[in-house]
């Protein structure tokens, strides 16, 4: 692995439970660049938490390889938020400072929970969405060089989401971290991550920089006619008039009239082409 590249997979693949099993991820390689902060998307059981748990180092590849940093300087956020329902908010931040001697970045896990949380509650009293601060104020403070975090602001009321958010950017740009967040909440991941990976069924079917992957793309509408050379993503119809997303061969000569997608138009035409290829 460089220097320059915090997460690589290479023919990644994985079965749960043996060879009569299908693949729950397949032939998945990618190079993430650190400091990026990559959206991890795809539609639900596409394989976004098993490529994070590969990551992670807590499952064991198929097929293939992941490189990533060692545990020690990786963090990752799951799901379940495991954290220990007997300790206290401060105990728990306290055993973060323990197990992270030398590194711990005590003020940015505080910031994450400083008035929302009150030191002396116990985990196990916490709500959903007050435990999901503490397990990212438990990874803020690891200070890691890769941040894993799998949906994590799906529990979080708005506010509490933004301000969040607005704590991991500006932790991740200060120290360089590379995050990749799973999310299925696409007006979130605008203005937020500029490197994309898009998964569905299993395999890759984006992967780059968001404004790479931006200008690539064109929305264009005007008279049905063919779009060759160009890689239709997505069209509608209707009476004569076509709607397309396309991923461009050289410029788009023609009577249509084009326009720059949004993140959020490419996602949905990618996610609905992957579902529509599915069923
Ligand atoms: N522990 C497991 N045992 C067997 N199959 C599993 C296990 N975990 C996931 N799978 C299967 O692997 C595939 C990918 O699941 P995964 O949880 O990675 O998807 P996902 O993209 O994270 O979905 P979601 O958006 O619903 O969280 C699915 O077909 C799922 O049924």
């Amino acid at each position: 692995m460089t220097t320059t590249t915090a997460l690589k997979a290479e023919g990644l693949g994985i079965r749960y439970g043996g060879r009569a099993r299908p693949w729950a991820l397949r032939d998945c390689s990618f190079a993430l660049p650190a400091g990026r902060v990559c959206a991890l998307v795809g539609p639900n059981g596409a394989g976004k938490s098993t490529l994070l748990g590969l990551a992670a180092g807590l499952l064991r590849p198929t097929e293939g390889t992941v490189t990533a940093p060692p545990r020690e300087r990786l963090a990752y956020v799951a799901q379940d938020k495991p954290l220990y329902a007997r300790l206290t908010v401060a105990d728990t931040l306290r055993m973060g400072h323990e197990l992270n001697p030398g590194r711990w970045g005590g003020a940015a896990a505080a910031r994450a929970v400083d008035g929302a949380l009150p030191p002396e509650a116990l985990v196990k009293d916490l709500s959903g969405g007050q435990r999901t601060r503490l397990a990212l104020a438990l990874a803020l403070g690891k200070r890691p060089e890769l941040l894993l975090l799998d949906e994590p602001m799906a529990d979080l009321d708005p506010l509490a989401r933004k301000e969040l958010m607005g704590l991991l950017l500006a932790e991740a740009a200060e120290h360089g971290t590379t995050v990749v967040l799973s999310s299925h909440i696409l007006t979130e991941l605008e203005g937020t991550c500029d490197h994309l990976l898009l998964l569905a069924d299993g395999r890759i079917r984006l992967d780059g920089p968001v404004d790479d992957l931006l200008t690539a793309h064109t929305l264009l509408t005007g008279p049905v006619a063919d779009l060759a050379p160009h890689t239709v993503v997505e069209s509608r119809t209707t009476g004569r008039q076509l709607t397309a997303l396309i991923r461009r061969e050289g410029p788009v000569e023609g009577p249509w009239e084009t326009t720059a997608p949004s993140l959020e138009d490419l996602l949905l035409a990618h996610l609905r082409t992957s579902e529509g290829a599915r069923s």
